[in-house]
């Protein structure tokens, strides 16, 4: 039988059958050697003394204000720190990508194959005894029973950060530029540019582009409501788009990507950007009122594009880590290292970034309540009560906790969705990915969860802590003091998050100058660009509350509960 499928090789160490009661492994590149890549070099030896855990990490960045505030005022400083949290994440991720969905082992195709999601662990092979390889039960537990345990939200858990409404819809709004799972062809494939590539706001490939453009001044095609630039209804555009219910005409809207008509608050983001895109232009015109159309429309979406990562890196990023350290968008401090502007979107991101349970189950808008129900597929509830007040509703709201049994009603088929994608695409167990990521292996359900109850529960479930699975894993692990999730969520997604981000063309040294982004002008757009501004300056009326933070919101400390031991910081969730 495969002997590779107990895992034996250690530390990144490539496991190879030798006929078929024998193994080796290889542990070229690896900085360590012995039979199971165990032993590491002298080199590597004094690298792991020295070098801090993650918990001590993130309780320096999110403490110490003090000291922060000093480091942040010293640009050298800030500079240096940020360099390596670039440098140190992106060095985790394979490029040129290894592994694809349908191979244990790395291929060419790997590589060549653009239309699959990539691999950071290849599956577990066919032939192994259990689907995780050898750990855990033949048969993994039935979804609908996980779903119901762990997953499903009986009362509302507020996310403790203080994380908005707004916050959640941007998430949604700009993961969905590169999370395009091709579901036809089947999970495994993607219909996306592998990066940030506006295709969100400017539609999925050329001739929808051509379709949303009105070829005047560069500009997005728009219509004009209650004296508010929205985008043009579809019938006078003919984009494709996907609605979840029956739309009317009149709500039946033209959009960078086909879901965003299903929720006011992507079509809230469209419309923004849209607005945004078209007063860029204007400025542009001025500027140089000689170039035409297509010259202002590519420089407006280069000018957008340098926009959206400071955004994403300066404010939403800073949201979710909740650190003092202030983290800084500048591409220069990756000139002269060794850095590949390529970037492959992995499945494991994907299934990472499912935070469904940001998700509120009703919306209160200007003093209007709407359920879930009342919200779907209603884009005419921005228009009703205005971009200003809608915005200011939303920063004013609290999103989800992103915990166990806090997912929405109206999330439980996406989440039973993906659990099936990630066993058809036998994804490995929760702590291979730990070890892929340089996290120790949790050695039981208790520290694995901090939770005796909701340990026990898991364990009935999957017998042994090294079958549990991915998303399992990430949803039900305990919480770091003051953080948005667990560990492996931030220690796994922040090295794809930072190097999808940094490695964008834009942010390499051809593009990173001010005549990309149309001079001085542009790129001080790019380099000054926050939300507030986002918003702000495509209104007419005087500027809401823009906030990813609900403003003045008191970062309540979290009611021990029954079933958890000590810091019951872990889980705002009963069990
Ligand atoms: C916490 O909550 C979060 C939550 C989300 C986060 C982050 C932090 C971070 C920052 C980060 O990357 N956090 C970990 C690394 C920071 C510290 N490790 S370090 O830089 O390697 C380093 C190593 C050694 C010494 C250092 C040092 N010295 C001088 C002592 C100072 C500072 C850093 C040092 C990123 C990008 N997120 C994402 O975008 C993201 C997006 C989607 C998903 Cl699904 C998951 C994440």
């Amino acid at each position: 039988e495969n002997l590779c499928c107990s895992y034996p090789c250690q530390n990144g160490g490539v496991c190879l059958t030798k006929g078929f009661n024998d193994y080796e492994c290889d542990c070229t590149n690896t900085d360590f050697y012995g039979k199971h890549c165990e032993v590491p070099s002298f080199s590597k030896r004094i690298k792991l003394w020295l070098k801090p855990s993650p918990s001590t990490l993130h309780n320096l960045l999110v403490g110490n204000k003090w000291f922060w505030n000093i480091v942040n005022s010293i640009p050298f400083m800030r500079k240096f720190i940020m360099k390596r949290v670039y440098t140190i994440r992106a060095d985790i991720i394979d490029s040129p990508p290894t592994y694809d969905n349908e191979h244990s082992y790395i291929t060419l195709d790997a590589n060549y194959n653009l239309s699959f999601f990539t691999r950071t662990l290849p599956p577990v092979p066919i032939e192994c005894p259990t689907p995780m390889g050898v750990a855990g039960k033949t048969k993994l537990p039935d979804i609908d029973e996980l779903v119901q345990k762990l997953f499903v939200r009986e009362k509302f858990k507020p996310e403790l950060r203080g994380t908005s409404a707004l916050f959640s819809f941007f998430a949604q709004h700009f993961t969905h530029q590169f999370f395009k799972t091709d579901i036809k062809r089947g999970p495994q494939y993607q219909w996306g540019g592998h990066g940030v590539d506006m295709t969100h706001v400017y539609g999925k490939d050329k001739h929808d582009e051509h379709l949303l453009r009105s070829f005047k001044d560069g500009k997005l095609k728009f219509q004009t409501i209650n004296n508010e630039d929205w985008p043009p209804l579809n019938k006078d555009v003919g984009v494709e788009m996907k609605y979840i219910m029956p739309v009317k005409e009149d709500s039946n809207f033209a959009l960078g990507h086909s879901f965003f008509g299903n929720l006011p608050g992507l079509f809230m983001y469209a419309t923004i950007w849209m607005r945004e895109h078209n007063r860029v232009c204007d400025v542009m015109k001025k500027e140089h009122p000689d170039w035409d159309d297509e010259r202002l429309f590519q420089t407006g979406k280069l000018i957008l594009l340098g926009a959206t990562i400071r955004i994403v890196v300066e404010e939403y990023i800073q949201q979710l880590s909740n650190y003092n350290f202030k983290l800084l968008f500048d591409p220069t401090l990756l000139f002269g290292e060794p850095f590949q502007y390529q970037n492959r979107v992995a499945l494991e991101f994907n299934h990472l970034y499912h935070w469904h349970p940001l998700m509120p189950d009703d919306f209160n808008i200007g003093g209007t309540n709407y359920t879930i129900k009342d919200f779907l597929v209603n884009p005419r509830i921005v228009i009703k009560h205005g971009m200003a007040t809608f915005v200011d509703s939303l920063s004013k709201q609290n999103a989800g906790s992103i915990t166990v049994k806090n997912h929405g009603k109206y999330t439980l088929n996406v989440v039973k969705e993906l659990m099936k994608h990630g066993r058809t695409l036998r994804l490995q167990s929760f702590n291979n990915y730990r070890k892929r990521f340089n996290l120790p292996p949790h050695k039981s359900f208790q520290e694995l969860t901090g939770n005796k109850k909701l340990a026990k529960v898991l364990e009935n479930f999957y017998g042994d802590i090294d079958a549990v699975e991915f998303y399992v894993g990430l949803i039900t692990e305990k919480r770091r003091p003051k953080a948005v999730f667990g560990e492996a969520i931030v220690e796994m997604g922040a090295p794809y998050s930072l190097k999808g981000l940094m490695a964008n063309p834009i942010c390499s040294p051809k593009y990173w100058k001010p005549s990309t982004f149309g001079g001085e002008i542009g790129w001080e757009i790019v380099n000054t660009a926050t939300l507030q501004k986002l918003f702000c300056q495509n209104l007419k009326e005087d500027c809401p509350i823009v906030s990813f933070k609900v403003p003045d919101f008191v970062e309540e400390q979290e009611k021990p509960l029954d079933g958890c031991d000590g810091d019951c910081q872990q889980h705002g969730g009963e069990l």
